[in-house]
């Protein structure tokens, strides 16, 4: 990492580590994350997005490093644990109810984690994907893919989380709704959210993300802004698929 950040960033990981089994992914990796700001994670396939972002949701364990949510460590903690202290994970599989309807995917969210009153509601939900109002009744399993997208932000937002961890939201999606995902990514910035973007498509982090990481072979490689990143022709053709 070679740039220093604000002071006190709301996520910080510092020179974590991950293993499947004994096989170790992740070395000693960092990145750091302000409050509102939209940080993307960028590298090619296989480079450790996914296991980066699930290590800070808990659900990969480490044994080296810190994470920590607004100056409290959350490394070792379970994922109810981290997702009740703020953390809202939104997988590449999307990981919807199929059973459920729309609206009881939406709910379920703000009953789990609730905690004294939620500044997201169903309307507001609604309000912001006007999409899936029409659709509350529809059973989760019978959406497209991008409506289950939008399902899975409209789930995480009911959680009230400080941040959300967006794994390649985009991918596999109809150039539309690849469209209405960096749209409503758009406006979720304006709102203030705290987002973590995994993407293996820079241009579509350009004027999405404030920050980007670029993360190759589990390592940190790249730390700066995305206008930075946009110019740095080295870092685009050694570490992504541009
Ligand atoms: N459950 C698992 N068991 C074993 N190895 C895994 C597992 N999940 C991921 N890996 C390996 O860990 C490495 C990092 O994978 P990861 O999914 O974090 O990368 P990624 O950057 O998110 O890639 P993609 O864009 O393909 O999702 C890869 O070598 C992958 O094969």
């Amino acid at each position: 990492m070679t740039t220093s950040t604000a002071a006190s960033p709301v996520l910080k990981v510092e020179g974590i580590d991950a293993f499947y089994d004994s096989s170790q992914v992740l070395f000693g990796l960092s990145l750091f994350l302000n409050k509102g700001e939209t940080l993307a994670l960028l590298g090619r396939n296989g480079a450790g997005k996914s296991t980066t972002m699930k290590s800070i949701a808990g659900i990969v364990r480490g044994r080296k490093g810190s994470i920590s949510l607004a100056g409290k460590e959350i490394r070792g903690q379970a994922p109810h644990q981290i997702a009740r202290a703020g953390i809202a994970f939104v997988p590449e599989d999307r990981q919807i109810f199929p059973e459920l309807s729309v609206e009881d995917n939406l709910l379920i969210a703000i009953k789990r984690n609730q905690q004294g009153g939620s500044d997201w509601t169903l309307e507001r939900i609604y309000d912001m994907l006007p999409l899936l109002k029409p659709l509350r009744m529809r059973l989760g399993g019978q959406l497209s893919g991008g409506e289950q997208q939008m399902l899975t932000v409209g789930r995480a937002l009911m959680g009230n989380p400080s941040v959300i961890l967006l794994d390649e939201p985009s991918e596999g999606l109809a150039p539309i709704m690849v469209q209405k995902i960096g749209e409503l990514i758009g406006t979720l910035r304006e709102l203030g959210t705290t987002i973590v973007l995994a993407e293996q498509n820079l241009h579509f982090c350009l004027g999405l993300a404030d920050h980007a990481v670029v993360i190759d072979k589990g390592k940190d490689v790249f730390y700066g802004t995305i206008d930075e990143l946009s110019r740095n022709d080295d870092i685009k053709q050694r570490y992504l698929s541009v």
